[in-house]
């Protein structure tokens, strides 16, 4: 069953002080099914974190539809949907998760795990749990649950993030680079995570650089090309 239907997207951008626009994104079509995860591979700057973020709604495309299938509206497009209805859908339905983590200042590792699992209607109980079983989960030094994120490396702010991320159990889950600085091991972690929520329905699409990765992971691979995808073959 489709869930994610992309028709005719076109983003660009504009660099005012040179009088240029860069066409990150030019007429791209694509679907995919519920429960199915997608990787996206490509040239650096081909535009596939445009894609991501034009379908989190960070970007507002200049044309094109982006349609999801919400558990609580039905088929929304989301270029269209109201503010309303994409702060419901970002915090129940859609996650989002890249290298970098942009989170509120003076907030422990714990809590922000704690905050994602409460904001989704659980008891403090739970989130004190969930957060406690993430945390060992991901290998973050236990020292560190009780400090800040701001200070910590590039590897542990990823796996801050995408804990908060899965604690939500989103329907739809965007990756945007999430193992870039991780170690192997950490990249294992991240790859038992993806794995158990792909298990339990969540559907993904992701762009990564590590093609062992998607291979491994992935039931499809598209590729950026001029702005646009071709299939660059099934996985499995
Ligand atoms: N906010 C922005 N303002 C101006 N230009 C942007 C913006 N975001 C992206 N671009 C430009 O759009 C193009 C596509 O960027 P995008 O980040 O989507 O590429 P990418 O394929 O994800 O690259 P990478 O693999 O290096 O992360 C690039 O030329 C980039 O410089």
């Amino acid at each position: 069953m489709t869930f994610l239907k992309i028709e005719g997207l076109k983003k660009n951008f504009q660099i005012v002080h040179l009088n240029q626009t860069i066409h990150a994104v030019q007429q791209l079509d694509f679907s995919m099914e519920q429960g199915e995860f997608v990787g996206i591979t490509g040239k650096s700057g081909s535009g596939k974190s445009t894609i991501l973020k034009s379908i989190y709604r960070t970007y507002l495309p200049e044309a094109g539809r982006i349609y999801f299938d919400s558990e609580k509206y039905g088929w929304l497009d989301l270029q269209k949907a109201s503010e309303r209805e994409i702060i419901y859908l970002r915090k129940y339905e859609i996650g989002y998760v890249s290298q970098f983590l942009n989170v509120m200042p003076r907030t422990t590792a714990r809590q922000l795990v704690e905050q994602s699992v409460l904001a989704t209607g659980r008891s403090l109980i739970e989130a004190q749990k969930e957060a406690e079983k993430v945390l060992s989960h991901f290998e973050l030094d236990r020292k560190l649950w009780d400090t800040y994120p701001n200070t910590f490396s590039g590897g542990e702010k990823l796996r801050v993030n995408i804990a908060i991320a899965a604690v939500k159990k989103p329907r739809l889950l965007l990756l945007d680079e999430p193992t870039a600085s991780l170690d192997q091991q950490s990249k294992q972690k991240v790859k038992e995570v993806i794995q158990k929520l792909k298990e339990s329905g969540t559907t993904l699409l992701g762009v990564f650089h590590d093609i062992e990765f998607m291979d491994e992971l992935c039931d499809h691979i598209f590729e950026m090309s001029q702005q646009s995808f071709k299939r660059a073959g099934a996985a499995l």
